[in-house]
């Protein structure tokens, strides 16, 4: 059964510098689960995921139309604010970005910035976190050091847990495991799949085999339109459209 979507998309448009780079784009993103965007490079996935939070339309030369429902509420429409909207979602990048400070204060830095001040409720908002991405037992003697000192893979499950600490509804990755090892990437595929009770989750990846292990859904773009959307083994085994097909057996890439 499909889930209730909580993003919706309605005739979607970006225009960069006059290049119309998405296309008339209508999605319903489902609730609580996984969905990945695939396609082959620049067909427009990341910028995409970016319409998502408003990271997009901040300069001259880009122009948005259309709207983004996130919970019904239009986010692009006038007057909706940025910092309610980013609020409700965590952006986990290529890399991993840990702010320049401790590990204990990377978690803690978004819920003081809400007001949250008394220290005890710090301490379980990131005792909580870094169990929830699987850090607690590797960090828990250290958590006054930088994270700077932390390896690749735990720098971005951080990241990770310091997203999740401001308590969003979604989760977006943009690639977020090309920079990891086979190990680390593997245990921030599984923080996904076990995330996606509390948070829809919404990827791009442009790795097929990583797609099919951890989604619901796919949506296919393929320049700067969807070609395809559907539950994930539907659409990798049994793909509707001709150009889904091609791209799925590898020989458009
Ligand atoms: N700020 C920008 N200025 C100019 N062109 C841009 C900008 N951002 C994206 N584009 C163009 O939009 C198109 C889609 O880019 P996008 O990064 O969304 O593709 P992608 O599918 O994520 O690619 P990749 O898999 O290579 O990361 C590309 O042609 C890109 O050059």
């Amino acid at each position: 059964m499909t889930q209730h979507p909580l993003i919706r998309v309605r005739d979607l448009n970006v225009h960069i510098g006059g290049h119309h780079i998405l296309k008339h784009i209508n999605i319903n993103i489902p609730d609580k689960s996984v969905t990945s965007i695939i396609g082959p490079s620049g067909c427009g996935k990341t910028t995409l995921l970016k319409t998502f939070n408003r990271l997009l339309d901040d300069t001259a030369e880009v122009r948005v139309t259309g709207s983004v429902l996130v919970d019904e509420e239009d986010i692009y429409a006038s007057g909706a604010e940025v910092t309610h909207i980013r609020k409700k979602m965590g952006l986990l990048s290529q890399r991993p970005y840990p702010l320049p400070m401790s590990i204990y204060d990377n978690v803690a830095y978004g819920p003081r910035i809400h007001g949250i001040r008394k220290k005890t409720d710090l301490d379980d908002i990131v005792e909580k976190q870094l169990k929830d991405t699987g850090l607690w037992e590797e960090v828990k003697d250290r958590l006054h050091t930088s994270a700077a000192k932390l390896s690749i893979g735990q720098q971005q499950r951080l990241c990770l847990a310091r997203g999740l600490a401001v308590e969003p509804e979604i989760i977006l990755g943009d690639e977020s495991t090309s920079a990891l090892d086979p190990i680390s990437t593997h245990k921030i595929e599984d923080l996904f799949v076990r995330l996606k009770e509390q948070y829809t989750i919404v990827l791009v990846t442009h790795i097929l085999r990583q797609a099919r292990r951890i989604s619901d859904y796919i949506v296919f773009v393929y320049m700067g339109e969807i070609v395809e959307f559907g539950p994930t083994e539907e659409l990798l085994l049994n793909p509707k459209e001709e150009l889904t097909k091609q791209y799925v057996k590898g020989f458009i890439s």
